[in-house]
């Protein structure tokens, strides 16, 4: 992040005058334009498999306890994309563009050795914010779905952020489930402008096979003064014994140790990301993120903030026409790959191991967050076979009819 000049410096302290009177809704805050960023957070899913290898390791170890070990490892692996990643890449944490009702995130990464794993992300609600997602590697058979919202307050001159939402993960070979929760954060760096995320509290990890794991996000280590800091513990649930701890930075490197002998470790240095790969823009659904918000981003790419507004109130406005003619002809939008359940057994059970285990944990209620929401996999090979085209066409007609038709920008 450059110097400040006179202008932006006003804007951001007007900004953080106004954070003080905060409602709670993130995407509601109309941020300064240099703290824009270009990508919606329909995207964010990605981050959970940037590290397809480690993502597939699982399936590979017979040992259920090497198999939460390297579930453990893999989590830990995706925290630096999540978190840090932006500020790495932009100088400081940006303000995603918030999706839009039924927003789509499609996309795949082929690794030699893990073979393909796809991403299917999608913007389940729009007030309150959802997304949710279902990520999956065929030849390994390890599944990921979750979901997740964001309750946002602010005190001291930092926002902090909770999450509402879970993951699950699912290894084919085992029948095995593991139930994940998802770290609070707080935005520090609010008053210098150059806003980062720092994790705080805990998570925890249960399998169905009877592995816990807890994650304590220490942030700033006393003695040595790092950040993005964390310790980790597994055993199994219900006994005190400490099979393995973890512990080092989640933004750089961690090690592995049973007892006091170290037996593995993990650095982001020595471990790239793999590419995702998407289709191109001509050939995406006009729900798809980047070919809806192309114009956005291309405007806030070239810091034409006028234009950004204009582009991005036509896309509010055909969201705005959407929703009107659903409520006229009393047909709710449909969500494409996901149904929201009350409960989900899978979940309902895991979140009862882990309340026999150690402190009752209570999972926010889906409720808050319209539901539970699971991947529906009829509805995916449906579409994917063409055999639900025809509702596809619709959707895609519906909405380019209110893009296309939506009133000007007042
Ligand atoms: C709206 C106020 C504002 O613009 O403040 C300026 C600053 C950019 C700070 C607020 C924004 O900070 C961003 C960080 C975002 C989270 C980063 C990572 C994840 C993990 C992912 O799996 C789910 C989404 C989540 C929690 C992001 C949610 C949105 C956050 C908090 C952005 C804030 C608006």
């Amino acid at each position: 992040m450059g110097r400040k000049t006179g202008s932006a410096r006003s804007t951001w302290a007007s900004f953080l005058k106004s954070i003080a009177s905060f409602n709670g809704d993130l995407a509601s805050m109309t941020a300064p334009p240099f703290i824009l960023g270009k990508t919606s957070l329909v995207e964010y899913s990605a981050y959970w498999t940037e590290h397809p290898k480690l993502f597939v390791a699982p399936a590979k170890e017979s040992d259920p306890e090497k198999r939460a070990l390297a579930v453990l490892t893999w989590f830990l692996s995706t925290l630096k994309q999540q978190y840090s990643s932006r500020s790495e890449k932009l100088g400081s944490e940006k303000k995603p563009l918030n999706p839009f009702l039924g927003e789509l995130f499609l996309g795949h990464w082929d690794d030699g050795e893990a073979g393909r794993t796809e991403l299917i992300s999608e913007q389940v609600s729009h007030h309150p914010p959802v997304t949710a997602y279902s990520i999956f590697n065929e030849k390994h058979g390890v599944r990921l779905q979750g979901y997740n919202g964001q309750k946002a307050s602010f005190s001291s001159m930092t926002i902090t952020v909770k999450q509402v939402g879970s993951a699950r993960l699912h290894i084919d070979a085992y029948d095995e489930d593991y139930f994940i929760t998802l770290p609070a954060l707080h935005i520090e760096g609010l008053v210098y402008g150059t806003p980062y995320v720092e994790l705080e509290r805990s998570t925890v990890i249960q399998s169905s096979s009877g592995y816990f794991a807890k994650i304590e996000y220490t942030g700033k280590g006393w003695v040595s003064g790092k950040k993005n800091c964390f310790t980790a513990t597994l055993q199994k649930t219900g006994s005190k014994e400490i099979l393995y701890t973890v512990s080092g930075q989640w933004t750089d490197s961690f090690t592995i140790k049973k007892g006091k002998t170290e037996v593995a470790s993990f650095s982001h240095k020595t471990n790239s990301t793999a590419a995702l790969t998407l289709r191109p823009l001509e050939e995406q659904d006009p729900l798809e993120s980047r070919r809806a918000w192309a114009k956005v981003a291309a405007a806030i790419e070239r810091g034409d903030y006028d234009d950004t507004g204009v582009e991005k109130s036509k896309i509010e406005n055909a969201q705005r026409e959407l929703r009107k003619k659903e409520k006229a002809d009393g047909i709710p939008w449909e969500t494409r790959y996901f149904s929201a359940v009350g409960e989900h057994p899978v979940v309902d059970g895991l979140v009862g191991l882990i309340n026999k285990g150690s402190s009752p944990f209570s999972l926010d209620d889906p409720a808050k967050t319209n539901g539970l929401w699971v991947f529906d996999e009829k509805k995916y090979r449906d579409i994917k076979s063409g055999k639900k085209n025809a509702d596809l066409k619709a959707v895609v007609e519906k909405v380019e009819v209110a893009t296309v038709h939506a009133p000007a920008s007042e």
